[in-house]
């Protein structure tokens, strides 16, 4: 008989309760080897040791504005984030489905759990270049502090970049990455850091104009378009990531998409396509793409937490600093 106790499940939390937040929540809810522990928002936080409700979480968060409203558990706060992780301990691992608006606010989220003198294991699904970069510049300190940080884990940057990465492997020399997103979502307000950012992107539009922009200004910009934003040559981190895990210089890695934020089916098939020569002189293309059926939650989720587990081997090796999807294979979460 098999007498070996089962490990612990990680002890985890997620901050930003929006659309990706609620979504990792659920997702967790399914698994053993993670239990979702603590929650933040812009107006409060929840934390509880032996678990939080997630539909508790969810119904609270929806119906008032904040999971700091939850029974015992809940707290409201102005400044959730440094409350959070100076009073409730232990957590082992976070996931930051922040909106990163401003392009620093994630780094600077960072910056607030080094000075704070935590240690663990942290998952970002940052997406810009210079975002990323920021984080980069942070590496030693993040190595000093014992976080092990995980950036660009989501689906692009994270499943997509990993996947180039993966497919590099067939080539002596990658001539190009070129990544196309489709994601379908019912409305905007779902996922509102999401469209934010991506609305950031458009020819005459900064991080800072669609930071600034009110709902209404929004909804009509989205009026005008039918609600598909077609995104090309973005800054997406995909380029810095691969360029550091040395498989091919950033010029050669493109990104752009198409944003459906009226319907939930994908307007296309998301992909990443990389091209390369092989050793012996052949040019060719590896094309990876996802299931129609799955949705941004699940494609960004899923790599988080995959990549959370991964950190948290490194971290048990004693193992910190800063790591990104192109550099490290995500474990998979039972
Ligand atoms: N890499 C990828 O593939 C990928 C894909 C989609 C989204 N994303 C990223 O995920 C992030 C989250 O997007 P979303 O659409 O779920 O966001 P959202 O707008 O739905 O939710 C953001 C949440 O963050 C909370 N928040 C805001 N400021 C806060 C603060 N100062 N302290 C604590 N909580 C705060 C809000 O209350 C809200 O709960 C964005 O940065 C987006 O770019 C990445």
């Amino acid at each position: 008989m098999n007498t070996q106790p089962l490990p612990l499940p990680l002890c985890v939390g997620v901050l930003g309760f929006g659309g990706l937040g609620q979504a990792a929540a659920k997702l967790l809810s399914s698994k053993r080897e993670m239990i979702l522990v603590a929650a933040a928002d812009q107006k409060g936080y929840a934390y509880s040791r032996e678990g939080l409700n997630t539909q508790a979480c969810i119904t609270t968060y929806q119906n008032q504005g904040t999971v700091g409203y939850l029974e015992s558990v809940g707290t409201l706060s102005n400044n959730s984030i440094q409350d959070l992780i100076t009073t409730s301990q232990p957590v082992d691992g976070y996931f930051l489905a922040l909106p990163n608006l401003p392009n620093d606010f994630i780094p600077s989220v960072a910056k607030q759990f080094i000075q704070a003198g935590w240690r663990g294991v942290l998952v970002d699904a940052i997406k810009r270049t210079s975002a990323v970069e920021q984080l980069l510049a942070m590496k030693d300190e993040l190595q000093a502090a014992g976080i092990t940080y995980m950036t660009g884990c989501g689906a692009t940057p994270g499943l997509l970049t990993a996947a180039a990465a993966l497919a590099a492997q067939s080539y002596a020399e990658v001539h190009k990455v070129e990544i196309t997103f489709g994601v379908g979502i019912a409305n905007w307000e779902a996922y509102r850091a999401t469209v934010r950012e991506d609305i950031g992107h458009i020819p005459g539009y900064t991080v800072e104009t669609a930071r600034a922009m009110t709902d209404p200004e929004v909804e009509a910009l989205l009026d005008k378009t039918n609600g598909v934003l077609t995104l090309a040559n973005m800054e997406h981190a995909d380029d810095v990531m691969l360029e550091i895990a040395g498989i091919c210089s950033r010029d050669r890695v493109t990104v752009g998409g198409v944003v459906d934020t009226r319907n939930p089916q994908k307007p296309l098939s998301t992909n990443v396509k990389v091209t390369g020569r092989t050793f012996e002189g052949k040019i060719s293309t590896h094309t990876f793409t996802l299931g129609d059926e799955t949705s941004m939650a699940a494609n960004v989720c899923g790599p988080a937490f995959g990549y959370l587990k991964a950190g948290q081997e490194l971290h048990n090796r004693g193992i910190s600093g800063l790591f990104t999807a192109a550099e490290i294979m995500p474990k998979f979460v039972k």
